[in-house]
Order: structure tokens, then sequence, then C-alpha cells
């Protein structure tokens, strides 16, 4: 069993964990969790969502939240772009780095982005061009890797065809999202296993969330085969617009007290993260899903 020594988290709860959120969410609040998870010691941060307003409300503000950063040294605040126009609007904020997002299965593809997965390759190319020549890297996104809440189950082959295609169309990382969390130990390990015949682990990162309670057991499971890379969420915020029923992605305080235990380094300062999780689901009236920034927090 070996580990890597270092892990480096991706966190995506100012992203994937408010854009489901059914209240509007001000600004001023977004830039606030975004500064306090910066000063935790994250280095990565997905700050914001370039899609369209009318089919994810909550992230409209995109322009707002990138131009409103309080920037920290090291840090890379990202985005989504599903198409040259939410690119091409990220760039003029200043973006650090973009993602694009496909699905492993044809069914949610459509309902997410109003494409088939195809389509969605095809879209993301003149993307990556551009990025390309802006200097800007690309982050792939494949959901519904180990369950699609249309389809069912999903192939490990299908999910590898994805991640190859945005591979080799330039994602510098590509990032495998268990978008409902119905996945299972060893059915991440088999998931993972036919990824890495075609996209080096190294090039890989593990999106989970946690629906079903197995996120971290699937993350100990990816961890064991090399993974290095984990997009978390503060407070175990989110869901998907268009997953219904998904719950938040793995909480960050626990995912950083697993690595504790594991001495994996990570970078980050579990007592400020656990403080921005009380804080976020204060400021939002939502319950912390962490159970470690309960516990930190409550001491
Ligand atoms: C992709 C589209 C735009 C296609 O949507 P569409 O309706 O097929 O596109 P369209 O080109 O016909 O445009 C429709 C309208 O949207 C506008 N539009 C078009 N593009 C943009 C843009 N970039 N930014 C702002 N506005 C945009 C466009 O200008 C037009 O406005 P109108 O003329 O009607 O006023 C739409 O389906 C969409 O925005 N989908 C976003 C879905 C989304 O954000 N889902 C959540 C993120 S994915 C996720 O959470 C999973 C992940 C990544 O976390 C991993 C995991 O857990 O699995």
């Amino acid at each position: 069993m070996t580990f890597p020594p270092h892990v480096r988290l991706v966190e995506v709860g100012p992203r994937d964990g408010l854009q489901n959120e059914p209240e509007a969410i001000d600004t001023g609040t977004k830039l606030a969790l975004i500064d306090r998870l910066g000063a935790a010691g994250l280095t990565h941060i997905e700050a914001a969502s370039f899609v369209s307003p009318k089919w994810v409300p909550q992230m409209a503000d995109h322009r707002e939240v990138m131009h409103g950063l309080r920037r920290h040294e090291g840090v890379t605040y990202s985005a989504l772009t599903p198409n040259l126009k939410g690119l091409e609007a990220a760039l003029e904020c200043g973006v650090d780095e973009v993602a694009v997002f496909a699905a492993a299965s044809e069914a949610f593809s459509r309902k997410n982005i109003n494409c088939s997965v195809a389509e969605s390759l095809e879209r993301f190319a003149p993307v990556l061009q551009r990025a390309r020549e802006a200097n800007v890297r690309v982050r792939g996104y494949v959901s519904c890797v180990l369950g699609c809440p249309y389809e069912g189950e999903i192939a490990p082959a299908r999910v590898a065809e994805v991640a190859r295609a945005l591979h080799q169309m330039g994602c510098y990382e590509v990032s495998l999202g268990d978008t409902i969390g119905t996945g299972t130990p060893l059915k991440a390990k088999r998931m993972l296993e036919a990824v890495t015949r075609d996209v080096p682990m190294e090039r890989l990162g593990a999106h989970f969330h946690d629906t079903y309670g197995q996120a971290l057991a699937n993350l100990y499971a990816v961890l064991e085969e090399g993974i290095a890379v984990i997009d978390s969420s503060v407070a175990g915020l989110g869901g998907c617009p268009y997953a219904k029923g998904a719950s938040g992605n793995v909480a960050s305080e626990d995912v950083v007290y697993l690595l504790d235990g594991l001495g994996i380094a990570h970078g980050v300062d579990l007592e400020k993260l656990a403080a921005a999780g009380s804080w976020i689901t204060r400021a939002i009236g939502r319950p912390n899903r962490s159970k470690a920034g309960v516990a930190l927090s409550s001491r």
C-alpha cells in the first residue's frame, strides 16, 4: 500500500458547493468565503462558473466574484467555462485557470449542458485552443463516473473514453466526478484502473460526492492507487442542479483530517478551514455536513 506523499486539494465549495443553493447568496458572502479559504492555505479554489444565468442563477454574479477577489499569493482562482462565450468572459475577468465539463452519460450531458457528449467535446476544442493562446490552463471534468441519475450504471470503459478525449485535447488534469455519490470503494478502484490505461495517474483528480456516505472510503481506495489530487467542498456544501437528490461534495475538513491521519502532506490549516466551514454554514443557514468541522468547531 503506497500513498502519495502530498495531495493537492481543489476547493470547489464556492462553485459546486453554492451553485445549487435555492436562495440568492450575495456576492460579498461568496467573496468572504473565498478569502477565508485562501487564508486557510488552499492553493486551488474554484471561484465561479461562467455558465448561462438562466441555467444556474446562483452563479450569475461570476464577473463580480472574479473582479472582487482578494487574491492570496500562490492561489489559483479558477472557473467553469462550458463554451467560448464563457471563456471570453472569464478571460476578461483575469481568471487563472478554467474548466470544461463533460459526462460519461449521454442523458446527463443533455440535461446539464444541452448537448450530446460528442457535441460537448467538439464545443470544448475551440475553448482549449483559445485558452492555450491566452496561456490559461484548462482542467476537464467527467461527470457520472460511478453512476448516473438517468442511466444508472456507467461502464468504466466509457469513463475512460471521455477522460482520454479530454486529456488528448489538452486538459492538463481530468477530474473524475461521482456526481451522485453512488460509488463504493471497489467500483472506484475498477473505474480508476480503466481510466489509467489511457490517462496517467498524475493527470487525474477525484471529485466525489457524499450522497451515500461513501466519499471518504472511496477516496481512501483511490489514494491507495496513487491519486494525488482531490476535489472537496468546505462544510460539504453542494449538490448538482441536474442530479436530483445528489448531496454535496466530500467535506474539505474531513479530507484534511483523513490525510493527516495517513501522514499525507496537504498544506491546509485545518482549524482555519473548519472556522470557514462554520462561518459559511451560519451565513447561508445550512447544516454543516463536515463531521470533522463540527467536532473541531464545538471544542
Ligand atoms: C452550456 C449552456 C450555456 C448551453 O445552453 P444552451 O441553451 O444550449 O445554449 P445557447 O448557446 O443556445 O444559449 C442559450 C442562452 O444562454 C446564453 N449563454 C450561453 N453560454 C453562456 C455562458 N457561457 N455564459 C452566459 N450565458 C451564456 C446565451 O447567450 C443564450 O442567452 P439568450 O439569448 O437566451 O439570452 C447551458 O446548458 C449551461 O449554462 N449549462 C450549465 C450547467 C451547469 O453549470 N451545471 C453545473 C456545473 S457541472 C457540475 O456541477 C458537475 C461537476 C463539474 O461538478 C462534476 C461532478 O460532480 O460531476
